[in-house]
């Protein structure tokens, strides 16, 4: 059982239990300079996708944290606010990433602290790219009947029953699921709950868009789900001294 992280991005990017890798490792062959890897749990703040006028899915992915003391089991890591940020996004902030293991779960906390003194607003997400043997097999159980906005097109539409599974791309944010969910790959099982957090993306490019992403090598998109917990409908609001926390936790079933 193990956890791995970098300090570029506080991306979360490997994670071991019962002999498996249980998020998708990306292709560090790939890896694009000063980028995300596409793989393990990017931090999305304080900006979603292009929803907004800064850069894409915002400035804490592609920049260097630093790593705090962490008790055994745990890793911990923090950015704040430099000159480059501000010149992106003019407010002073600090944000804290904890990845922490339990025998059988792995818990992924992110706060976020206004250390100024004008309130701001912002997104946040953890962009968790979930490892599956095949796409084709993936069923996510839990989302049933509840409304989305499907992020290509725009409206709210109203599922067909059953689970979500993947015959082509996918990319839709479905608003305040409170009920936890459950990734199926064949006979591996992985419950998805998150609280502070309210909204869930769940994203595959499918085939055609994956072969414009440079970072993702041929026939990878059939390896992964994203599975993200989000606050991206409703942006929180911290008064200057505030702090917002929201967490994600990835669990193997029982056995
Ligand atoms: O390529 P990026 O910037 O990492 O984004 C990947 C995907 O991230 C998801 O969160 C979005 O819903 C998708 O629209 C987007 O394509």
């Amino acid at each position: 059982m193990s956890v791995t992280a970098s300090a570029f991005g506080g991306q979360v990017l490997d994670w071991q239990a019962r002999g498996r890798e249980w998020l998708f490792p990306g292709s560090p062959g790939l890896h694009r300079p000063r980028s995300p890897l596409r793989g393990g749990v990017p931090v999305i703040f304080p900006q979603f996708a292009a929803w907004g006028d800064g850069p894409r899915h915002g400035i804490a992915r592609n920049r260097r944290w630093h790593w705090l003391p962490a008790p055994d089991g745990e890793l911990a890591l923090a950015l704040q606010a430099s000159e480059q940020t501000l010149a992106a996004w003019p407010h002073p902030f600090r944000l804290e990433l904890h990845a922490r293991l339990a025998p059988r779960s792995l818990c992924l906390g992110l706060t976020v602290h206004n250390p100024g003194s004008t309130p701001f607003s912002f997104c946040a997400a953890l962009h968790t790219y979930l490892r599956v043997g095949d796409i084709g097999d993936a069923a996510l159980y839990g989302l049933d009947g509840h409304d989305y906005l499907e992020s290509l097109h725009g409206p709210c539409q109203r599922p067909p029953r059953g689970p979500l599974t993947f015959a082509g791309p996918v990319d839709r944010v479905y608003p305040e699921v409170a009920a936890p969910l459950r990734l199926q790959d064949g006979d591996h099982t992985l419950g998805i709950e998150m609280d502070g957090f309210r909204d869930v993306v769940v994203w595959n490019p499918g085939e055609a868009a994956a072969r414009q992403l440079d970072d993702l090598a041929p026939g990878d998109h059939r390896r992964f789900v994203c599975v993200e917990a989000g606050r991206i409908l409703d942006p929180v609001t911290l008064k200057p001294g505030e702090r917002w926390q929201g967490r994600q936790r990835l669990s193997l079933a029982a056995g």
